[in-house]
């Protein structure tokens, strides 16, 4: 199978990237966490598990740049030296060979602008640090893209349930694609045990079941209050954080992600959205952005030409990107 040792090798990062995670989650102290300049949060867990993915890929494909969204400069201040030292600790615990030399240079590997020729990988080592904060969902979100098309994605879900009908069953996901290959589920526990997804098969968006983000700084909670009106849905978006969102449409727990513009001047990231992306589409999914547009990955590091995001089961896909469009106006 094309890229079979790709994704051997980007499942078993994610999966110990989420390990890590998780680890870190139950025990997050004050001194883990840091507001970055633009005042996102960032913690131990994303350093560290940026520095294990990056430093696996590294070793496995050592021609291969990264855009990853996390660099290594503010750990490297004095101010920060405690910080730090938990990253190489959290990092060390999964695999014992990275010092902190090792850990600042798998962080900015990082650092590639993307764009339409050649391949890389992005990352996201931790989508939705506000919901591993609150100790909700999030994600460990690694894709390979190729001359600016998608090509490979692994999300790793942590605290997502394995069975969503069994919400308090066991959690942990992988959820993975390859493009051609179909969309695939694994619990965090046993990659062996992968069973293949599909999105819903709803066709009346009145039935649809929608999503969005937790954030009011994300997404415009009143604008998709007012589409799920104007298509006739009795029932609010649910919110939940991250890429788990199309890991839910993915499998058929949701029929509809939206994620509607709050800021004009935003523009969405590659690694926010390429491996939710891919899995999504090959879960039988169709995609665009608020004004019905594809997704155009081979600009650089961010969406630039497209604004937000419409995700949705194919039958509905139509009639939702029509009332997202008309919201606009
Ligand atoms: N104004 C914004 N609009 C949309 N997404 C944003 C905005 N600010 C930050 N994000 C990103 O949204 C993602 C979380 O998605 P969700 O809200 O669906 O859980 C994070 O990657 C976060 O970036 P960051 O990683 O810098 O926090
Ligand atoms: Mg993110
Ligand atoms: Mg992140
Ligand atoms: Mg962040």
């Amino acid at each position: 199978m094309p890229f079979e040792k790709e994704l051997a090798v980007a499942q078993e990062a994610v999966r110990k990237a989420s390990q890590l995670c998780s680890a870190a989650q139950r025990g997050l102290v004050d001194a883990e966490k840091h507001d970055k300049a633009d005042k996102s949060p960032v913690t131990v867990a994303d350093y560290g598990a940026q520095a294990l993915v990056l430093s696996t890929l590294a070793a496995a494909f050592p021609g291969d740049p990264a855009v990853g969204e996390e660099d290594s400069s503010d750990l490297r201040k004095a101010e920060n030296a405690e910080l730090f030292s938990r990253v190489v600790e959290y990092a060390q615990k999964v695999d014992a060979s990275l010092d902190a030399d090792s850990v600042l240079a798998a962080i900015d590997r990082g650092s590639h602008s993307g764009g339409s020729s050649g391949r890389f990988w992005t990352l996201d080592p931790i989508d939705g640090t506000k919901g591993f904060l609150r100790g909700e969902q999030y994600a460990v979100a690694l894709a390979l893209i190729e001359n600016g098309e998608v090509l490979l994605g692994v999300l790793g879900c942590p605290n997502l349930p394995v069975d969503p009908n069994k919400p308090e069953g066991e959690k942990g996901c992988l959820l993975f694609a390859v493009k051609g290959q179909g969309a695939f589920q694994a619990p965090l526990s046993d990659l062996s045990a992968a069973t293949s997804i599909s999105t819903d098969s709803v066709t009346d968006p009145a039935q649809a079941v929608f999503c969005e983000s937790v954030e009011s700084g994300h997404t415009a909670h009143g604008r998709s209050a007012s589409i799920t009106e104007a298509l006739g849905t009795a029932v609010e978006p649910f919110r939940m954080d991250s890429q788990c969102k199309y890991a839910a449409v993915s499998r058929g727990q949701a029929s509809v992600y939206l994620r509607l513009p709050t800021r004009p001047g935003y523009e969405e990231k590659i690694w926010d959205h390429a491996a939710g992306y891919i899995v999504l589409l090959e879960a039988g999914g169709k995609i665009a952005d608020t004004f019905g547009q594809p997704l155009d990955f081979s600009l650089g590091r961010t969406l630039k030409n497209n604004k937000g995001i419409v995700a949705t089961s194919p039958a509905v896909f139509e009639s939702v990107v029509k009332a997202v469009v008309a919201s606009a106006e």
